[in-house]
């Protein structure tokens, strides 16, 4: 039977019927926020009145009657007419058009500009402090203040104020979308994207763009109000949209001389400037609830045209069938950090054979995930991280790639999991995005494909109604659920080798053992191998077939798991072993901890790192480095001087 069954008609009306449902509960929590619905009323007001300005007011706003100058509102004339006799009614119709096309030029303007640099600002730190840089010594400037100077330069048009205003409110966007993607760029599911093998571009377009979409949206209508205030103050100033083209600052100019004896010249444009503003505001606010990524459905798939480019194919090597899917020899990774260059991993060889579990066990800070994440190459080669060392993969060395070639290694051949599922995962995707996104990465596929392997993916890791979950957003998932997700994601491309960094230590203790169980019958069925993080002895001994004991960067152990467990031979992993609860154990004793702590990478001891720690060390300990080896007739490698004599001992 296929791995992944398909029932494609099943599917497909399922699916029309959940977008229905979408589309229904987006209209009736619209209908209830009172603020999104008068604003989007007044809206269409204000859009009805530009659009239909010819209908709406039918005199010519430009033709003088002195005869009829300041006249007061009347049948004749609705809202009175001004010191040249013009029409009110018409001006202020014109006017507010005027108005309303000059903030929605500003509002998409700015949004637009402001958004490509908050986003690669945010993403690329380097760029950030050009930009921003720049952007600070523009917001420094009061708006008004600013757009005056450059009008003052360029000369009144309609043109130039639109060009001026945008500007303007450029940094304020860059601002707001470069924080949401500052924050988004923590975010462990960003980190994930990298592991499966997204681009950049990628990441930013189609990851952390939607997020920023909600507060872009409403900082966009903000602007639209502001672009329209600040318009009406220049145009007031004299230094706007010139005469006697009708805007709302100019016809408020205009009244400014009349405002004690003919008080309409000011009351109507000045009304018409508070609605319009008003309405932009209050859209604005039901907006912002409306889209927040956590309470919103499937809006972004409106919102955002996926990209379509692929990273180029990595072509897989072939290595002999008895040699191991995964070499690593004498790897090396150099982080720059703040308390300098620290050897985060430091000299670490160990094999993973096709479809062989292997388990890395250790402390925390002793290197297991930098190793892991060294393999698929995830840290910042261009700032933090210096490899040296082989990583051979099916024959070929990864770290002798293209970061292009990486990217359809990652994902796609090795696959990745973390120990935070709701972090890894994107809260503004669905579950079933998620999955095809990752599918559609990798492989030519169309969208209706990909989203049934979604599902017999769900299926496939024991998700329950998974047509129903692939519709679901992962907070609406529990953490167990959300694990399964991740391993259905890093299973999407049926990868050879899949990383699990310590996955079952966010969940509590049954769902620990079904994950577990899980990647277990996954490694079973398709023969994956699996490099398996962990803190837990039990779980290694239950699962792998080899460990590699890691301590400060670097393998103090490695071998097969029942020989080595039944005779460990390094002080650090006799320490561990000692430390796991033993049923049959002596309950009224204390478990015996490794004494001391792991200590920081700037402040490596000479000679042996575990010397400070070890009961057993000596003078020769303490200056001299052991290398990793075999004891003569053992196959356990081991980094110790007295392993030989710890190896008559009892664990
Ligand atoms: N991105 C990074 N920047 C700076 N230092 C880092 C980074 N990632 C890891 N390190 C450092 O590398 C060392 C090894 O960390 P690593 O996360 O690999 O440990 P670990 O054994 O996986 O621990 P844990 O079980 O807590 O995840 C630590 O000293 C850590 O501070």
């Amino acid at each position: 039977m296929p791995l992944l069954e398909i029932k494609a008609d099943e599917l497909a009306a399922r699916r029309l019927r959940l977008k229905r449902e979408n589309r229904k509960l987006f209209v009736r929590r619209f209908l209830v926020n009172k603020a999104a619905v008068t604003g989007s009323v007044l809206i269409a007001l204000v859009a009805a009145v530009s659009l239909f300005a010819p209908w709406i007011a039918s005199r010519d706003p430009y033709a003088i009657d002195v005869v009829n100058r300041l006249k007061a509102p009347s049948a004749v004339y609705p809202f009175g007419t001004d010191n040249f006799g013009r029409d009110l009614l018409t001006r202020v119709v014109y006017g507010t058009r005027m108005s309303a096309e000059v903030g929605f030029a500003v509002a998409l303007g700015s949004s637009a500009i402001g958004l490509v640099i908050g986003l690669y600002a945010g993403y690329f730190k380097w760029l950030d402090q050009i930009l921003m840089r720049v952007m600070d010594g523009l917001f420094a400037f009061p708006a008004v203040l600013l757009a005056i100077a450059m009008m003052a330069a360029l000369g009144p048009s309609v043109g130039n104020l639109i060009l001026c205003l945008i500007i303007v409110f450029v940094p304020s966007i860059a601002r707001i979308v470069r924080s949401s993607v500052l924050t988004a760029k923590e975010t462990t599911y960003i980190e994930a994207m990298h592991t499966l093998g997204a681009s950049h571009n990628r990441i930013i377009w189609k990851h952390i763009l939607p997020g920023s979409l909600s507060t872009l949206i409403v900082q966009g209508s903000f602007i639209f109000a502001e672009a329209i205030i600040v318009e009406a103050a220049l145009s007031f100033l004299g230094a706007g949209i010139p005469a006697p083209t009708p805007s709302l600052g100019n016809l408020l100019s205009d009244g400014k001389l009349y405002i004690y004896n003919s008080s309409w010249m000011t009351l109507f444009p000045g009304l018409a400037l508070v609605l319009v503003v008003l309405a932009m505001n209050l859209f604005g606010d039901g907006i912002r609830d409306l889209l927040d990524p956590h309470a919103r459905r499937s809006l972004t798939k409106r919102l955002v045209q996926p990209l379509k480019q692929r990273p180029a194919p990595f072509q897989a090597g072939s290595a002999a069938a008895d040699e191991p899917l995964l070499q690593i020899r004498e790897l090396k990774t150099q982080l720059h950090t703040e308390r300098g260059r620290v050897p985060a991993v430091d000299g670490v060889s160990f094999e993973v054979g096709k479809g062989e579990v292997v388990g890395i066990v250790g402390e925390s800070g002793c290197g297991k995930s930098a190793t892991a994440q060294s393999v698929l190459r995830l840290f910042d080669e261009k700032r933090l991280a210096e490899y040296e060392g082989e990583i051979r993969y099916n024959g070929i060395d990864l770290l002798k790639l293209t970061p292009k070639q990486m990217r359809s290694v990652r994902g796609n051949e090795i696959s990745m999991i973390f120990q935070d599922p709701l972090s890894s995962l994107n809260p503004v995707h669905t579950i079933g995005e998620q999955i095809v996104e990752t599918l559609r990465l990798h492989r030519p596929i169309g969208k209706k494909e990909a989203w049934t392997k979604a599902v017999e993916l769900l299926r496939l890791t024991g998700i329950p109604a998974p047509e129903r979950r692939a519709r679901e957003y992962p907070h609406q998932l529990s953490g167990g659920m959300r694990q399964r997700v991740m391993i259905a994601i890093a299973l999407a491309c049926e990868p050879q080798l899949l990383i699990a960094d310590e996955p079952t230590t966010a969940l509590d203790v049954t769902i620990q053992a079904q994950i577990l169980e899980l990647i277990l019958d996954l490694n079973r069925r398709m023969g994956m191998s699996v490099m398996l993080i962990t803190h837990d002895l039990g779980v290694v001994a239950e699962a792998c077939s080899r460990v590699v004991v890691m301590y400060l960067g670097q393998v103090v152990e490695s071998g097969d798991v029942r020989t080595l467990f039944e005779k460990p031979l390094h002080p650090y992993t006799i320490g561990l072993m000692q430390s796991i609860p033993r049923l049959d154990g002596d309950r009224s004793q204390e478990l015996a901890a490794v004494p001391g702590s792991v200590p920081s990478l700037d402040q490596l001891p000479q000679g042996c790192r575990f010397a400070p720690r070890c009961t057993y060390a000596d003078d020769k300990c303490r200056t001299v480095m052991p290398e990793l080896a075999a004891l003569p007739g053992g196959d356990t490698l081991v980094r110790c001087w007295h392993a030989g004599k710890l190896s008559g001992m009892e664990a």
